[in-house]
């Protein structure tokens, strides 16, 4: 006989409360020699901080999971226990591994068990609007085992030829169609369950949270990502991310 006062996994799912995994355990090699990436400033203020208050300024978002540098992680906290962060928050830290897989699996083990939506933000994306943080949020909510933010490319992209000699010219050997193609941002929205399984499902190195639960065989859905949920990722981004800042600054009134 079925339970009629047990909630059913869509009711479950529209009631579940949602936590962050933040990977901030980069080194930030393709930005140059300096501090682990997630802690250089941004205008002053640490990039993991900025990250922190942009996960932590939707109203849904009730646990932030730090994921530290594998030896700093009592830095991290220090760092954060000195910025103002919204009290609604709670924050953990947790150290994290040489990959960013590893990364997410250890913030992943940390989790409380009382959260049903996990979303994975890389801090090196510290200006992802609210907005964005949100609908990510709902789609979950609304059922889809899978969400991630994404943008039309502007570029043309090309498939080439893997076997080339490094240095020289690469055989170009497809052109994917544009139209189809989305380049894909964070945060990544998950039903709890389903990202615990394809961790332990996959093995092989992925970029993605969302590419592991497409090889469980599950449908990942995208929602519009923002230009400025952009990924620090080269020295050329860190000018950027400092002119979107100035330019809310402006436009706040500051
Ligand atoms: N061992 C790792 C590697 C990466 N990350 C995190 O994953 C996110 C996305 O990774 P990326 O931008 O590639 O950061 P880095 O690995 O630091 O950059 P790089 O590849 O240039 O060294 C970042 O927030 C980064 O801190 C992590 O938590 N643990
Ligand atoms: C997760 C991600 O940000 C989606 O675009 C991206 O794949 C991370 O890649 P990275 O090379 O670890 O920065």
């Amino acid at each position: 006989m079925s339970d009629v006062s047990r909630p059913s996994p869509a009711e479950a799912r529209a009631e579940a409360r949602t936590a962050v995994v933040i990977p901030a355990a980069g080194r930030g090699v393709r930005l140059g020699p300096g501090a682990p990436k997630a802690l250089r400033a941004l205008n002053g203020t640490p990039m993991l901080v900025h990250a922190v208050r942009a996960m932590a300024a939707s109203r849904a978002v009730s646990l932030v999971v730090v994921v530290a540098p594998p030896d700093g992680a009592g830095e991290v906290k220090s760092l954060l226990d000195a910025h103002a962060l919204p009290e609604r928050t709670d924050f953990l830290v947790v150290p994290g591994g040489d990959s960013r897989q590893e990364s997410v699996r250890l913030g992943l083990d940390a989790l409380p068990p009382d959260f049903g939506i996990v979303l994975v933000h890389d801090a090196a994306r510290p200006l992802v609007p609210v907005d964005t943080v949100d609908a990510v949020i709902e789609a979950v909510r609304e059922g889809a085992p899978a969400v991630v933010p994404a943008l039309p490319l502007a570029d043309t992209v090309k498939e080439v030829d893997p076997a080339t000699a490094p240095g020289e010219p690469e055989p170009v050997v497809a052109t994917p169609v544009r139209a189809r193609l989305r380049a894909v941002q964070t945060p990544q929205g998950f039903d709890r369950s389903t990202l615990i399984r394809a961790h332990e499902s996959v093995t092989e190195d992925v970029t993605d949270d969302a590419s592991m639960v497409e090889q469980l065989g599950l449908t990942v859905m995208v929602v519009p990502g923002h230009e400025e949920a952009f990924k620090v990722t080269r020295p050329l981004d860190l000018v950027l991310a400092e002119a979107v800042l100035a330019r809310r600054r402006l436009n706040d009134g500051f």
